[in-house]
């Protein structure tokens, strides 16, 4: 199967079925660093970076806001100084998608160009 990161997401409306635990199992190897959390009943995949400073977290955080932009899929951002905390899961069906997978590996992939241009 395709990697990932070099997936796009697929317009999600309504109506498709959230990915169920099974589905989750064999999607979750991909992205090892992310943790899938309930939160209000609704799962989501959570990971937390770190960085050295305010204006590194946030310059990531833009990063990974123009990617959401770029994709029409957005997460929930929690930005602090050294410290951003990413969440992704689908609105429209209150849970997750394989969108969302697409989006935490293409987290993951952002993260690591900007450590490898530090
Ligand atoms: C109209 C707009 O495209 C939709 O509301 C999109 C926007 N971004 C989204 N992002 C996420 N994470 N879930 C959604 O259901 C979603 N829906």
């Amino acid at each position: 199967m395709e990697q990932l990161t070099q997936q796009k997401c697929v317009p999600c409306s309504g109506g498709v079925p959230r990915l169920n635990s099974e589905q989750i199992a064999e999607l979750t190897p991909q992205v090892p660093n992310w943790d899938v959390v309930e939160v209000e009943g609704i799962s989501r995949l959570v990971r937390l970076y770190k960085f050295p400073n305010f204006v590194s977290a946030l310059a990531f955080t833009n990063r990974v806001g123009d990617a959401a932009e770029k994709e029409g899929h957005h997460p929930a951002l929690l930005t602090e100084w050294g410290k951003v905390t990413v969440s992704w899961w689908t609105h429209e069906i209150g849970g997750l998608h394989q969108n969302d997978f697409v989006m935490a590996a293409k987290t993951d992939e952002i993260a690591n160009q900007m450590a490898a241009t530090k």
